[in-house]
Order: structure tokens, then sequence, then C-alpha cells
């Protein structure tokens, strides 16, 4: 053995220094692959990611205070690489001018994403339409934009007054019960189905009923998540996609058997995800055929009552959109009064521990309406009012980081050459907070909104340009802007004229109804803080945690007085509807998906 050791010393040695030279070879080969698929064709700063993944996840931080760091550190416009991906962050006002406004036509497409593109928009359907807002940009697009501007500007509105007085009416009553009730509780139900019930009650024409409306209620917030940025990462990382398929083609089959040993989370959770947007998409596509269906024997029937797609049907009567085409306006409109329920849950929970701001939207109220119940289908009458929902769109930034675009052609911004296809992100949450376009942006401050001022305290200036950024910028800007303001001046009026707002713990039965229930994982604090307080941090729309509001009726008789009569005074009240809840829950959902609502 002595005579064998130096001999075998000086083997291990060499084929341990061949073994760690050849390692080392495949680790740089690995890592050099790594990082040419990792794609650097945009010259901005940004941080370094890791091979294959670049960024994704640094992103799991959270969307929001990940970004804000990174501006800090590369400035307004940076660069990050998810996965395949090069995405372009804006993070300034100025930047937003610079490209979506100046640049509008190299800016105005949108990306796809595998599992929203795919597993859920083709789901049930390989040729299902996408909505408008997450469609790639194409002259059809234009045709789309112009047909819905039709119905959703604010001149068009009035002519849907009929559903909104009846949403309002049951909103105070809602309330009314709440504060009956005696106990604090989440007011996350009573907005979102006000808002998204008013959007689908104007879009097919009819008032649908507490399970229609709770169905797209929760449909449509449900579905929203499913567009978060940076995830799921098989999304960005074509290997790891590959990968995946490998090993559950493999391990598939013995996934009952792996489950027992708790061997099987991973795989069960690629398969829970898929199945979620499938059943989401199947809800949605269901109803909405279901409706559009209805609604065509109507309009065949004579039936006049005014609605979104029933106005287009009638205006176009020559028959040139497809049903696609119809679905795909049906699905873009369906669930719009969403993020205006998800400002009002916010908002609600903020003016709850602020009782100096409900007291002056108090006397605001008084003021212009001489002490008599507001009209809520005014709108923009009381300013403070107007305010109120101005700052809640920019501080809560409910839409983080708005809607992705994707570059249309090649385009230069300050001397940077940025490709066609290369995704954009404009960071609503953090140009919302930009010290350039705002003062004290990290409080909330109505009175940035009111007499002559336009984001800033300190000067006055003229309304040039969008408030902020909640509902993007350019030529894809949201639709919906004439309507959102209406649904928030038309629910805080009511809210702040009958009722005081006090925060307070949610007991069992409280926490038990609060909708959507996935709220319910924690209860917001007295701050409510957009980001600390909100149910997940990589959302794309942030959801409020659940927020326990104790309700007061400020003058009980004119409160009764309201609802046993009152409401009659609103405008179109008396208008007959033919139609309401012509079409029921189970005609429009199958049983299984039911179950679930
Ligand atoms: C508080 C409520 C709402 C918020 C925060 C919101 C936010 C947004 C955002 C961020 C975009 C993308 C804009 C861009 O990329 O520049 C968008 C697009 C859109 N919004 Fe809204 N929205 C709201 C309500 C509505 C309503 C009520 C409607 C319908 C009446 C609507 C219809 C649309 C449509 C059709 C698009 C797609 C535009 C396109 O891609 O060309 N939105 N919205």
């Amino acid at each position: 053995m002595d005579v064998l050791s130096p001999l075998f010393s000086s083997l291990t040695s060499s084929t341990f220094n061949a073994a760690f030279t050849l390692s080392a070879l495949i680790l740089v080969l690995v890592l050099s692959v790594g990082f040419s698929l990792t794609p650097h064709r945009v010259k901005l700063p940004g941080p370094a990611g890791l091979p294959f993944i670049g960024n994704l996840f640094q992103m799991r931080a959270g969307h929001a205070r990940s970004l804000a760091r990174w501006t800090k550190l590369y400035g307004g416009m940076f660069r990050l690489a998810l996965g395949e991906r090069e995405a372009v962050i804006i993070n300034t006002y100025s930047g937003v001018n610079k490209t979506l406004i100046q640049q509008g036509v190299a800016f105005q497409s949108r990306p796809e994403f595998k599992l929203w593109h795919g597993a859920f928009s083709k789901a049930l359907d390989p040729d299902a339409p996408t909505t408008v807002g997450t469609t790639k940009f194409s002259e059809q697009i234009s045709k789309y934009r112009r047909l819905l501007t039709a119905q959703t500007s604010a001149a068009k509105l009035p002519s849907f007054n009929h559903f909104a007085a009846r949403r309002y009416f049951r909103l105070v009553n809602l309330l009314s019960e709440s504060a009956k009730s005696g106990v604090a509780q989440d007011l996350g139900f009573h907005f979102w189905t006000t808002t998204i019930g008013i959007s689908a009650d104007i879009l097919f024409g009819q008032r649908f009923d507490e399970d229609i409306t709770r169905l797209v209620a929760d449909v449509n917030i449900k579905a929203f998540r499913q567009r978060s940025l940076a995830t799921p990462v098989h999304d960005y990382v074509p290997l790891i996609a590959a990968g995946e398929r490998l090993v559950l083609s493999v391990a598939s089959p013995l996934r009952f058997l792996l489950r027992p040993f708790g061997l099987s989370s991973w795989m069960d959770s690629i398969y829970d995800a898929e199945a979620h947007a499938t059943e989401l998409r199947d809800a949605e596509v269901g109803y909405c055929k279901v409706l559009l269906k209805d609604l065509h024997e109507r309009l065949d029937a004579g039936d006049p009552t005014p609605s979104q797609m029933g106005d287009l049907f009638r205006a176009m009567d020559d028959g040139t959109l497809t049903p696609n085409e119809e679905l795909r306006l049906a699905t873009t409109l369906a669930g719009s009064g969403m993020s205006s329920g998800t400002g009002l849950t916010w908002l609600a929970a903020l003016l709850a521990a602020r009782p100096d701001m409900q007291e002056k939207a108090y006397r605001a109220i008084e003021e212009v309406y001489g002490g008599e119940a507001p009209d809520p289908l005014d709108t923009d009458r009381v300013d403070y009012v107007k305010a109120l929902g101005m700052e809640a769109g920019r501080y809560f930034a409910s839409i983080r980081l708005g809607f992705p675009r994707e570059t249309y052609e090649d385009v230069v911004v300050d001397g940077v050459l940025i490709p066609k296809g290369v995704l954009v992100v404009y960071n609503s949450y953090e140009i919302n907070r930009d010290p350039q376009r705002y003062d004290f942006p990290e409080e909330f401050m109505p009175e940035r909104w009111m007499n002559g001022h336009y984001g800033r305290t300190d000067v006055k200036q003229p309304k040039v340009g969008v408030p902020h950024l909640n509902h993007g910028a350019g030529r894809r800007v949201c639709m919906g802007v004439p309507n959102v303001n209406k649904m928030f001046y038309a629910n805080l009026v009511l809210l702040l004229h009958f009722f005081g707002l006090e925060r307070g713990p949610l007991g069992n039965e409280a926490l038990a109804n609060v909708f959507p229930h996935l709220r319910a994982v924690g209860e917001a604090s007295l701050e409510v803080h957009p980001i600390d307080d909100q149910v997940s941090a990589c959302d794309p729309q942030a959801l409020p945690l659940a927020a326990g509001i104790k309700l007061t009726v400020r003058d009980p008789e004119a409160l009764a007085r309201w609802l046993a009569d009152g409401h009659r005074e609103l405008d179109q009240w008396e208008r007959p509807n033919p139609t309401d809840t012509s079409v029921h829950l189970e005609a429009i959902v199958d049983p299984g998906i039911r179950g679930h609502y």
C-alpha cells in the first residue's frame, strides 16, 4: 500500500483536477448560454440578474417595492430581464410623456403571456378572443375602441341612469343593514356588487339578480389575478417550461401515489393553477355567451331598453361583428366596474380612520345640496368628493403596474433604441408618487386636486395631461374614466351623506362574510397602507385586506324617508324594465362551477 499510495494520490489529484476543470468548463458554458438566452438588446441601466431567470425572482419581494428600489438606483427608465423577455420599466411622469404620449404609435401594442393568452383564454376554445385591453395592436383594435367609445362616453352614460339608480338604492339599503347590525363589517361586497352590477346591467340591458351579480363580481376579481407580471416563472423561462413538461409527463402517472407522502404538491400547484384558470374562463365565457344570446332574442322581439351592447348592435344593424367579436367586446366590458369597487373599498377603509376628512366631505355635500339628500346621478357637483375619488386613484394606484404594453415598432427614447416587441411596463404606483409632479407624494391629500391645483398643493396649475397613471395614458388609455368618475361620486356622496364611518375589529361572522373571501387573510391597519395592507404584494390589482367599518346613521329619519320615497325622485326611476332577471344563474353557469360561488 505504501508503494501504491504516491501513485494513488497523484492519480486522485489529477483525476480531481480534471473533474474540477471539466465542471468549471460546463458551468461557464451553462452560464454563458444562460446569459446569452437572457436578452440584452435595450442598452438601459438595470439590475444584474441570474442566467436564464434574469430578475424574475427579485420581483417576488413585491412588485412596487422592488421597482421603487431599482428606480432609486437606476433612474426613471431602466431595463429588466424577465426570463426570455426584456422589459423597459417607466417610472416617472416625464418618462410617460416621452414614450406613451409623444411616441404613442410605437408604444401602442400589448404583450401576450402563456397563462393569460393560453391556459386562460384558450381554455375552452382555441379561437376564443382575449379582451381589448389584453390584445396586441392591429387595425381591429382601433375599430373596437371606436365602437366602445360611443357606449362609454360621458354623454352616453345618463341614458343608463335607470340601471344605476336601482343599484344606488340597493347600496343604501345594504349600508343601512350594516348600520343596523351595530358591528363593524367589511364593505367590499357593498361596493363591488354596486359597481360591477352597474357595469353588467348597462352592458346587457337588464337588472341582474343577486346571484348573477355576485358571480360576475367574483369571477372578474379572480380572473384579473391571472395577469400578474413575472409569474408564473414557466411563462418567462422556456427551459423551465420544457423541463416542467418533461417531468410532468414522467411523474404525472405517479401523482396519486406520491400525494399521500406529501410529494406531489409542486405538481398539484401547476395543475391547480391551470384548472383554476379554465374554471374562471368557463364561467366568464359561459355567462357572456348566454347573455348575448338572450340580448339578441330581446332585440329581435323589439325590446327598446338601452344597453351598451344592445345600442351597439342597433347602431350597426348590418351584421359586421362576428360572434367572436361580440364576445370580445362583451368580455371586455362585463367586469369593467371591478376597479371602481376596488378603489372605493380602499378609500372607505381610509375614511373610516379619518373623521376629519369625513367631516369635510359631509359639510361640502351639505353646502351644495342644502341639507337635502344628494343626487347620486349628478357628477362632480361637490369638489371635495370629486377630489377624494381623484386622490384615491393616485394614492392607492389599484392597477399597480398598469396594463403592460409592447413596442409596436423600433423606437428611440433619449438616444436609446428600444426594438419592436419589447415588453414595456409603466409603473403606475411609482409614477403616481413622482416628486416632480406631486408634493408630499406619500400623503393622501384631496386638496391637491381642488381650487386650481392639479397634483401639487404648493402651486396652482392648468389641467394638462392625465392627473395620474391609474388609467394609463396615450393610445391605449382606459375607456372607462367618465363611468369611473360617476361611480365614485355616487357611492361617496350617498355613503358620506347618510353615514358616519369608524374602524373596528371584525368578529367571526363579519370575517366569514368578507368579499371576496381571499381578502380575509388579514385586517388592514388603521393607516390603510397601499402596500403593507394589500392581500398580495405581486397582484396586478392591489386588493385591500379586509377592513372592519362600523356605520352609524347620521339622521335616521332622513334615511328612512329616502329609502321609503326619496329615491323615487332619481332620474328614470320609474322607467319600466320588462327584462328584469330574465336570465337565471342556473342558465349561465354549469353546476360544477356554480358550487364555487
Ligand atoms: C377605477 C376603475 C378603472 C381602472 C383603475 C382602470 C384602469 C385601466 C388601465 C390601467 C388600463 C390600461 C391603460 C393603458 O395601457 O394606457 C385600462 C384599459 C381599459 N379600460 Fe379601464 N379601468 C377602470 C375602469 C374601466 C371602466 C369602467 C371601463 C368601461 C366602461 C374600462 C374600460 C377599459 C378598456 C376597454 C380598456 C382597454 C383599452 C385598450 O387596451 O385599448 N375601464 N383601464
